[in-house]
C-alpha cells in the first residue's frame, strides 16, 4: 500500500476538477489479471503511454512513444472503468510511473477501487496504490525509494543472470513480498531454469502470462 500526504486532506469536492486532468492513454480494456499474485481476477487496465526503460523483448513496445497516443481526461477513464462492474483497477503502461498519478488514483478509490499498479519503479511513486508490483529492469534500475511499498516482486527470466538480478532485487523489499518469476514469453527455455530454481528455492514462485494462453488482452 501506498499513499502520498495529500490523501488525507484531499477529499471529495474535487471531483470536477480531478476529472479534467489527463493522461496520454493507449488502451484501456475490462479482462481478466493474467500474471502475478492476482491471476485470475476481473479487472479493467488502464495503459498510460511512455516508456523511459524499453526493454528489448518488451510486449507492449507501442506504448512507448506517449506522442503517438492520445491524451484522455481522468474522468472518462474512471466513467468506462465503472461501468465495466469490476473495482479492481491495475494501471499499468508504457512506465506509469512517469505521470503524476495522484487525481487518477484519487478518483478511482473515491469510486470503490482497489488500485493495482504494474511498474519497473524507474521514477518516484505517486498516487494512492492498494498493490504494487515492481518489476525491475536492469535497462534502468528501480529507485531505492520504491522498495518499501513493494507487495510482489515479479522478475522476468531469460537466462541465468536474471535469477541473481532477481535476488539483488528481493533483499530490498519488505518481508513478506510474494517473489515471483516470470519466463519472458518469446523464451521458452527460460521455463526449465525457473522450474528448477524455485524447486531449489521455494521461496519464489512461478508467474506465468496466463492471458496469453487463455487468448484475451
Ligand atoms: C508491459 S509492462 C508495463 C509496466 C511496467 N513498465 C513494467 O515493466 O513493470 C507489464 C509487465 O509485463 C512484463 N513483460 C513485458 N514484456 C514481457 C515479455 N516479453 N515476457 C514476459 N513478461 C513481460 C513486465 O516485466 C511487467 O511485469
Ligand atoms: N490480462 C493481462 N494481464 C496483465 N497483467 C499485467 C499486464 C500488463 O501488461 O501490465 C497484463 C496484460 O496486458 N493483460
Ligand atoms: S519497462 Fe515495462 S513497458 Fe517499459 S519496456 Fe520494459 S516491460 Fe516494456
Ligand atoms: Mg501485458
Amino acid at each position: 500500500m501506498y499513499s502520498t500526504e495529500e490523501q488525507t486532506t484531499r477529499t471529495t469536492g474535487e471531483v470536477t476538477e480531478l476529472d479534467q486532468v489527463e493522461y496520454p492513454l493507449m488502451e484501456d480494456f475490462y479482462t481478466i489479471q493474467g500474471e502475478g499474485a492476482h491471476t485470475g481476477s476481473a479487472a479493467y487496465f488502464i495503459r498510460l503511454a511512455g516508456c523511459d526503460v524499453k526493454c528489448w523483448w518488451c510486449d507492449v513496445k507501442d506504448s512507448w512513444d506517449e506522442s503517438k497516443h492520445p491524451r484522455v481526461k481522468t474522468g472518462d477513464i474512471v466513467k468506462r472503468a465503472k461501468e465495466s462492474g469490476t473495482r479492481l483497477a491495475v494501471i499499468t503502461g508504457g512506465e506509469p510511473l512517469l505521470h503524476n498519478l495522484e487525481p487518477l488514483t484519487i478518483r478511482l478509490r473515491q469510486e470503490g477501487f482497489s488500485v493495482h499498479i504494474e511498474t519497473s519503479g524507474s521514477s518516484p511513486l505517486s498516487g494512492h496504490l492498494d498493490w504494487i508490483t515492481l518489476s525491475p529492469k536492469r535497462f534502468k534500475e528501480p529507485l531505492d525509494e520504491v522498495f518499501p511499498y513493494v507487495d510482489e516482486l515479479k522478475v522476468v527470466v531469460l537466462k541465468k543472470k536474471d535469477l541473481e538480478w532477481a535476488e539483488k532485487n528481493a533483499v530490498k523489499c519488505p518481508k513478506g513480498t510474494r517473489l515471483l518469476l516470470q519466463p519472458e514469453w518469446e523464451t521458452p527455455e527460460s521455463v526449465n531454469l525457473i522450474v528448477e530454481y524455485v524447486k531449489k528455492n521455494p521461496r519464489w514462485g512461478i508467474s506465468l502470462q496466463t492471458h496469453k494462453f487463455m487468448n484475451v488482452p
